[in-house]
């Protein structure tokens, strides 16, 4: 395929473009990136007792009013409470998929083994249900407040329109430029083009914590090829036996992939030719629409030997799979432009000295009033482990422990341990009073995943924010309407149970205290049959976070020691999860860490995309 075949324009992009310097496609449609404001809060609470202060807040819940509970990241006493401002919506938006379904889209994680192919090719990982984790006594109003709508920008809606004409194609963008948002607008409305056939778009992604972003399976899971080592012909044989993998491959009309830097070429070429054989057209993928994103310049596929690595882009089917390429330029997640210039220049491996002498000033300590550390990026979870269990040992408080419940379709032991192990929750929390701790899901447009916060104690649901709760008295309770639009009762929270009250930092310096309850993850095929599921608190310990699992993550404050960083694209990754220069501590800056992968470099310059 020629050169002006691979895009709808033949436009030469320069892929080191920034959003300083937008191409014409990348103009955007007006956005205001900060939300309305919330209503004041109401007169003084100081005079108040802490029954009447909790009457006033279900008041200000059927009022669509926040409570004022805590500003300027220090906990409010109850003198300080009338000067507070509500909590601000934070200017990180909710991804759609939260809003829009009665399903809650978990975020992007890591491959949680650190390095182990067949155990990141094995899961297929899906979508929770519903949150229902905020508990109070009160009988909660219905909804009284949705999450802020997010407005994709003009080349986000562009890509949209061409994915549901029917285009395949692929999107590309540097860390932060809302693939992942996007992506997810995408696939709900092409599930709703595709609504009389529930199967018909497969959503899949290199790893199976990737796909647990998306609400998918893994990509091998999906093809039903086990490891995938066979050839394409053999594995079609082997496909055709299997009725349920061959029904997907017959009935999928769009083929969904994410993370495509983690997948390797040969694979790609070889999914291509089974989708032919089985599907009986010479077609890519047997004419299956794709729909692939990623950027190549984050983690690379999985290999030995990290020369030979083979990315998609270098598979021979690629080109001809692959019908339209675009590259978003608008970043969301930083707003500084200085920032995002050193980050693209760091992406590309070509930092200035002035970037370099920046990076190095970033080794300065950063103290936070609220008593929140940063979260201390590692490329390998040893090292997560050894720093989350090192500070939780130092916390003279006592330890619960909660135990996972763990159910689902699948029987062999191996293969649903394997699915189970890519869950960002684990088997077994154990949290303490001050444990530093990330909510790994959305709640609303304030508590979203990656939201950080401490435990302040433990409380029974029946108790919480009654008189017989003697410290939620104190003004901290919230109410549940203001927090989730479910008002069910958990259906894990066992009677008695002592659960976390965490209090969570807002970005603009306000707090919100909520009891947390468990809450249900699952591997859900399109067919509804849940294959694994795990209902856990969505809370894990968050001194400390593998690489790996932060990405996709949006971080305020972001901790990273080069020194230990060892494969391309890891830096990169590790720095651009953070929100701001202010937020981010770097050890160790070495730019000879920060390489971007010279297939990557050079494959980027030589990309034709649209452009308008
Ligand atoms: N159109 C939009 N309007 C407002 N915010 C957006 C928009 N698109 C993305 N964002 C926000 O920008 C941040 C980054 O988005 P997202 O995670 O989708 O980026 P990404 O390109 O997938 O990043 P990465 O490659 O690092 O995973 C998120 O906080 C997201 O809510």
């Amino acid at each position: 395929m020629s050169k002006a075949q691979s895009g709808l324009g033949s436009v030469k992009r320069d892929w080191s473009i920034t959003s300083s310097n937008p191409p014409k496609s990348s103009q955007e449609l007006p956005w205001d990136p900060t939300p309305p404001k919330q209503a004041p809060p109401p007169s003084s609470s100081a005079a108040l007792t802490g029954r009447e202060k909790r009457l006033r807040d279900i008041q200000n819940a059927l009022d669509n009013r926040s409570t004022p509970a805590v500003t300027q990241q220090k906990r409010l006493s109850d003198s300080d409470a009338s000067q507070a401002a509500p909590p601000a919506k934070k200017k990180r938006q909710l991804p759609p998929g939260y809003r829009n379904n009665d399903e809650y889209v978990p975020p992007k994680h890591e491959r949680d083994d650190d390095h182990d192919p067949a155990a990141w090719r094995s899961g297929a990982f899906s979508t929770v249900s519903r949150p229902a984790l905020a508990k109070s006594t009160y009988t909660a109003p219905p909804p009284s407040k949705k999450p802020a709508a997010v407005f994709l920008s003009q080349e986000q809606n562009q890509i949209l329109k061409l994915a549901q004409e029917g285009h395949s194609l692929f999107y590309t963008g540097s860390a932060g430029t809302g693939k992942s948002v996007l992506l997810r607008e995408i696939i709900k409305s092409l599930k709703k083009k595709h609504s009389k056939a529930a199967d018909a778009v497969a959503i899949t992604a290199s790893t199976g914590i990737a796909a647990c972003n998306i609400g998918g399976v893994t990509i091998h899971s999906f093809a039903g090829i086990g490891l995938g080592i066979e050839s394409a012909e053999e594995l079609a044989q082997k496909i055709r036996k299997n009725k349920k993998s061959s029904t997907r491959w017959l009935r999928t009309k769009v083929l969904i992939i994410d993370e495509v830097s983690m997948l390797d070429g040969d694979l790609f070429d070889k999914l291509s030719r089974i989708g032919s054989i089985l599907r009986k057209k010479l077609e890519p993928f047997g004419g299956i629409q794709l729909i692939v994103t990623g950027d190549f310049f984050q983690l690379p596929p999985v290999t030995k030997n990290s020369s030979n690595v083979k990315f998609a882009f270098e598979a021979d089917l690629w080109k001809q799979a692959i019908s339209r390429t675009f590259n978003l330029t608008k970043v969301f997640r930083q707003h500084d432009q200085e920032f995002v210039d050193m980050l693209n220049e760091m992406r590309f491996g070509t930092l200035s000295r002035k970037s370099i002498d920046k990076f190095r000033s970033l080794s300065r300590p950063i103290h936070y009033d609220d008593g929140l550390g940063a979260t201390e990026l590692f490329p390998l979870r040893g090292d997560v482990d050894r720093s989350n269990s090192g500070r939780m040992s130092r916390l003279n408080t006592p330890p619960q422990t909660f135990k996972a419940v763990d159910g689902g379709t699948i029987q062999d032991p191996g293969q649903r341990d394997k699915m189970l192990s890519n869950f960002m929750c684990t088997e077994l929390l154990t949290l303490r009073q001050d444990a530093q701790v990330m909510l790994i899901k959305n709640l609303d447009d304030t508590l979203v995943n990656g939201s950080m916060g401490r435990v302040v104690r433990f409380c029974d649901p029946t108790t919480y924010g009654t008189d017989r709760d003697v410290e939620g008295s104190e003004g901290q309770v919230e109410t549940l309407a203001s927090t989730s639009s479910t008002a069910k009762k958990p259906p894990s929270a066992a009677p008695g149970m002592q659960y976390p009250v965490v209090e969570f930092s807002l970005p603009n310096g306000g707090k919100r205290t909520l009891l947390i309850t468990p809450d249900s993850f699952k591997v859900e095929l399109p067919t509804g049959e849940v294959q694994a599921s795990r209902t856990q608190l969505p809370l894990i310990l968050a001194w400390a976070m593998s690489i790996h699992k932060s990405q996709g993550q949006t971080l305020d404050r972001v901790k990273v020691d080069l020194g230990k960083v060892f494969e391309k694209g890891q830096a990169y990754v590790a720095l651009s999860r953070a929100t701001s220069l202010d937020g981010l501590q770097v050890l160790n800056f070495d730019e000879k860490k920060v390489q971007a992968h010279p297939k990557v470099a050079a494959w980027s310059k030589t990309l034709e995309t649209v452009s308008d």
